[in-house]
This record gives structure tokens, sequence and C-alpha cells, in this order.
């Protein structure tokens, strides 16, 4: 296994979109075995940085590396050992589940059993199914399915399990607990924290694109400590409270006026 590689390192990175600046100065280093979530508010940074590990955006500055290598000039090269779970792909309307994994397995040189695949993830009953007849669900669930086709050394999830019901949610965590545990390194972006709580082993946290804080869960909870000194902490909170606590507070719609 590569348990002990470096598999994304990442020095003051920055990235503007025209003038508008997306990731301020954003340093991390990510090892095999290991689950790193990026969490944080809407438009903080989280995706602008992870497209960047995916070689999809050119940093404005810094420098982003994967497997050891710019994933922006080597992007073929990193795209055979990495998994990305796609959002919002859109698929030739008739193709159905079963062409679509055949056809994303012959991207690969040894691509993981997608048939089994289907079985674990609950799908083997829709094998014959129209991919866009799918649930939401399924369709996540299938997202999931084909980013595990390559046997990643890295695997990048976003929002995992969006619209998935409780079981198949925690299913899927037990799941990413055995590829973690086989030496993948998972970065999950994430606005559920109870499952960033239930995964990971580090936290991202940005807001505004800056790097608020980075490190384990039980560091967040000595940052969150004592960056509210002690007003309104509890020692049992759960991750999700944390970070309400510290979250910048934003404007809370009420319905007087609009009644
Ligand atoms: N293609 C783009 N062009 C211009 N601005 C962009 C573009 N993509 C993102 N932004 C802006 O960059 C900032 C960071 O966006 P990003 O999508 O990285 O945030 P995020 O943390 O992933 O948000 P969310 O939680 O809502 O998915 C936001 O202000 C957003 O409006």
């Amino acid at each position: 296994m590569h348990m002990d590689k470096t598999l994304v390192e990442i020095d003051r990175l920055r990235l503007d979109y025209g003038s508008v600046c997306a990731v301020k100065d954003v340093s991390f280093r990510m090892k095999a075995g290991e689950i790193l979530a990026v969490i944080g508010p809407n438009g903080s940074g989280k995706t602008s940085t992870v497209e960047c590990v995916e070689g999809l955006r050119r940093p404005t500055s810094g420098s982003v590396q994967v497997f050891g290598v710019n994933p922006l000039k080597n992007r073929s090269q990193v795209y055979r050992e990495m998994g990305i779970q796609l959002q919002e792909a859109e698929y030739p309307d008739k193709i159905k589940v079963k062409e679509l994994c055949g056809l994303f397995s012959s991207f690969y040189e040894n691509p993981a059993d997608w048939h089994l695949l289907l079985q674990q993830l609950g799908l083997g009953e829709k094998a014959g199914r129209a991919v866009k007849k799918l649930s939401g669900g399924e369709k996540q669930r299938l997202s999931v399915l084909l980013a595990l086709l390559p046997r990643p050394r890295l695997l990048i999830l976003d929002e995992l399990t969006t619209g998935l019901d409780p079981e198949i949610r925690h299913g899927l965590w037990e799941s990413l607990r055995r590829i973690k545990e086989a030496g993948t390194g998972i970065l999950l972006v994430s606005h559920y924290l109870d499952e960033v709580e239930a995964l990971a082993d580090r936290l991202l946290y940005l807001v505004n694109g800056q790097q608020e804080f980075m490190g384990t869960q039980e560091e967040f909870r000595a940052y969150v400590k004592r960056k509210t000194q002690g007003e309104g902490w509890r020692e049992d909170m759960s991750l999700e409270k944390m970070y309400l606590l510290i979250s910048p507070k934003t404007n809370v719609v009420t319905m007087e006026g609009i009644l």
C-alpha cells in the first residue's frame, strides 16, 4: 500500500476569477489512507480549491502537486489514479447503467469490478435501467461507483450523500472507511457535518477563501474553545454545534413583512 505517501501538497494557493479572489492562502498536505474534509460556508472556496487539485483550474499563484506532479500539466497521468465524483454529469438520453459502467471501465487499464460495485451500492437491480430514469439517490450512488472504477489512490467526493436516505448514507460511510483502510486518500467536500464528524481524520475550514483552520477534529475542538473564549462552549458539543458557534453570522430571513 501507499500508506506513507503524500498524495496532495498545496502551498500558498491563490485563485482569482477576474476581480473575485476565491481562494487566498491555502496550504496543506494530504497523505494516503486519510480522509480530509473541506468545510466552510457557501462561496468560501471549497470547490475552487478542489478543482485546483483536479487540475481543472490554474492557480493564480502558489503550487498544487498531486502524486508529486502538477495535475494541470499531467492530467491524464493523474486521472489514472484519481476518482472524481461528478455531480451534474449529463449522459446520453438512453444510455443504461450497465452501458455507462462498461464505458467508464474501458478508460482504465485495471478497473474495479463494476458488477460487484453495483451490488455493493445497492444498484444491482438497476443495471438495465436508463441512467436518466434513476432516482436522485440512485444517480448519486452511481456517481460514487464511477469514481471508484479507477481503483483510485485519491478519491474526491463533493457532497457525497446529498439526497440519500439514512440507511444508504450509513452504508456509504462504512464503505468509505474500508476504502480508506485499504490506503486510498479521500478528499471530501461537505456541508453535512455529521458526515464529516463520522469520517474525517482532518478538517480544512475555509471562510471567504481563507484557511481559518487545518487540523484534526480534536484540534478543531481546542480551536473553537479558544476562539469563543468559552462563550457558549460545552464539552459534549457536536461538530455541527461547534461550527455554528464560530461561523460568520449571515442574515436570517423572517416572515415579517412577507406574510
Ligand atoms: N467560474 C467562476 N467565475 C467567477 N466567480 C466564481 C466562479 N466559480 C466560483 N466563483 C466565486 O468564487 C467564490 C468561491 O466559490 P466556490 O464555488 O469555490 O465556493 P464553495 O465553498 O464551493 O461554495 P458552495 O458551498 O456554495 O458550493 C464564490 O464567491 C463564487 O461566487
